[in-house]
């Protein structure tokens, strides 16, 4: 794949999924590593496997099976991504973000964004589940910014606000629907940091992020959030704390994927629940064919 898209290009894959499924979503999940069981609660499934999908890129990370599924959670259509891409596989920003701008012309109003992260804040525990209230894109500030390049006023604005993405009403409702099914004690609401990767944080970057206010560390999330914000979506995001980051030198353990990934699965079910329930609460019009 080419690395400036243009508008065809995005046209030309969100045509082809429309002539693939009857399904017309409005709201589109995607799913952090090791999250890809959110797509198993869709009813009524169509789904394609990236490598069928022109101009899609490829999954290549452990915990992202790579496949795009369409289907109805409690009636209302949605499109979910089982498998992300991040910008250290070797995807430049905007093949990162493509899928975001193929949602948008597919008529999405809402995106999901769901990830792993590593904890900074001293309060949280390993399983907890943040509600991302802001995000701060270290790569973005550093002039990695899948925006870069021509604007193309049909997506929307060169300079896009990003001051209250995360949708507060939407916050609200996940807040109480977490009172509600019982889980509110592991329920937190922080601030979501995105740096490169692949590597892990070392200490001194720990202390660091630790220091800026960064409540939940991951490498992901925050370019598909510009994209999405850019063209006019609403936004909602949860992080599940997968680990803590280690911020002491008298601190043994350290962090890795396969650890990620287990943590993963014991929230999961969790986490289905509530973005089912979420998405059912959801004012959306649901046109269906
Ligand atoms: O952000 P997601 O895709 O959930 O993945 C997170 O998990 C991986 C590290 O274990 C990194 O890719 C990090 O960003
Ligand atoms: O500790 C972490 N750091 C960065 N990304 C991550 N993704 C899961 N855990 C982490």
């Amino acid at each position: 794949m080419k690395d400036q898209i243009c508008y065809d290009d995005y046209q030309k894959t969100a045509s082809w999924l429309l002539s693939q499924t009857q399904h017309r979503p409005k709201v589109a999940i995607i799913c952090g590593s090791g999250l890809g069981m959110l797509a198993d609660a869709l009813k009524c499934q169509d789904s394609f496997p990236y490598s069928d999908i022109p101009g899609f890129p490829q999954s290549t990370v452990q915990g992202h099976a790579g496949r795009l599924v369409f289907g109805e959670l409690k009636g209302k259509t949605c499109v979910c991504m089982q498998g992300r891409f991040h910008m250290y596989e070797g995807h430049s920003l905007c093949k990162t973000t493509f899928p975001v701008r193929v949602f948008k012309l597919l008529g999405v109003e809402t995106l999901i964004v769901t990830n792993a992260a590593g904890s900074l804040a001293d309060s949280y525990q390993v399983g907890d589940i943040m509600i991302i209230k802001d995000h701060i894109n270290f790569p973005g500030l550093a002039g990695l910014n899948p925006l870069n390049g021509p604007n193309d006023d049909k997506f929307g604005p060169r300079f896009p606000p990003m001051s209250g993405v995360y949708d507060k009403d939407l916050r609200k409702i996940a807040f109480d629907l977490c009172k509600s099914m019982g889980v509110s004690q592991f329920v937190q609401e922080g601030v979501y940091c995105m740096v490169g990767g692949p590597n892990f944080e070392s200490i001194a970057e720990a202390r660091l992020l630790h220091r800026l206010g960064v409540d939940a560390v991951g490498m992901s999330t925050a370019p598909e959030v510009v994209v999405a914000t850019h063209c006019g979506m609403r936004v909602f995001g949860l992080s599940l704390i997968t680990n803590k980051v280690v911020k002491s030198y008298n601190d043994t353990e350290s962090v890795n994927h396969e650890a990620v990934l287990e943590v993963s699965k014991l929230r999961s079910q969790t986490l289905q629940m509530l973005v089912t329930e979420l998405v059912s609460r959801m004012d959306i019009n649901n046109n269906t064919t």
